[in-house]
């Protein structure tokens, strides 16, 4: 038996559900799972189309994005992923998309404000999104200094990855991870749902006010206080 089956598994699931919820076209995306304990991540190879994935092509790869098994080249955001990691062991699934509305803030350049209770039920700040990345770290190993992007944005605005488990890179895309690759998933779908609400509030109300702070603590609050089972079945 592969050693890594339960990771390249459970990586095969997420990806297979991000067709299902709307959140990838073609090859658009992908998940990883990670096993800290052994050091390695299960990931999408790159190129193949949701369809035709099986568990058995997942690309298991260490912390630094070496392959350690599987016979296809691993994503092209491999390295993003082995970045967050390595430096954030509370992590043990990422998903990467280019979900509609959530790409459509990214491309903005836009931090998405917090509209609505929607939001306010998952996160209780704007969900950002950190500058375009430099021409020097787009000529140089762009992947990996993606995956640098996102902790030097992290560590600059004070953020928690386990508070915040999402971020749009300007002009590229959403990542968004969990405590498990279920919950990435799930929270990837969280984002595109509020991304496009936010998109349509604008829409209809250009001058549409943020959510009242009142509003957004008893929101959180009432899903994430004592006792809460808020999000568990995706944990
Ligand atoms: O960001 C992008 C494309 O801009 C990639 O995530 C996406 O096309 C997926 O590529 P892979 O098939 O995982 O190599």
């Amino acid at each position: 038996m592969n050693k890594f089956k339960a990771i390249k598994e459970a990586a095969y699931r997420a990806n297979m559900q991000l067709p299902d919820l709307g959140l990838v076209l073609f090859t658009f995306g992908n998940a990883s799972a990670a096993d800290h304990a052994s050091g390695v991540f299960a990931i999408k190879p790159s190129g193949v189309a949701y369809p035709e994935l099986t568990p058995e092509m997942m690309v298991v790869v260490d912390f630094d994005g070496n392959v350690v098994d599987g016979n296809l080249r691993p994503s092209s955001d491999t390295k993003t992923h082995a970045v967050l990691y390595k430096h954030w062991p509370g992590i043990g699934g990422i998903v990467h998309t280019h979900a509609t509305y959530a790409t459509a803030w990214a491309q903005s350049q836009r931090d998405i404000p917090i509209y609505g209770t929607t939001h306010a039920d998952h996160l209780t700040i704007d969900i950002p999104c950190a500058p375009p990345m430099a021409d020097e770290r787009i000529a140089g190993n762009y992947e990996y200094e993606t995956g640098l992007q996102i902790l030097d944005y992290f560590k600059q605005h004070n953020l928690d990855y386990e508070e915040v488990e999402m971020i749009l890179i300007g002009n590229h895309a959403p990542f968004t991870w969990g405590k498990t690759v279920d919950k990435a998933v799930y929270n990837s779908a969280v984002l595109e749902y509020v991304a496009k609400m936010a998109t349509l509030t604008e829409q209809i109300n250009p001058e549409a006010p943020r959510l009242k702070d009142s509003l957004i603590k008893k929101h959180f609050e009432r899903k994430h206080g004592p006792g809460s089972y808020y999000g568990q079945a995706a944990r």
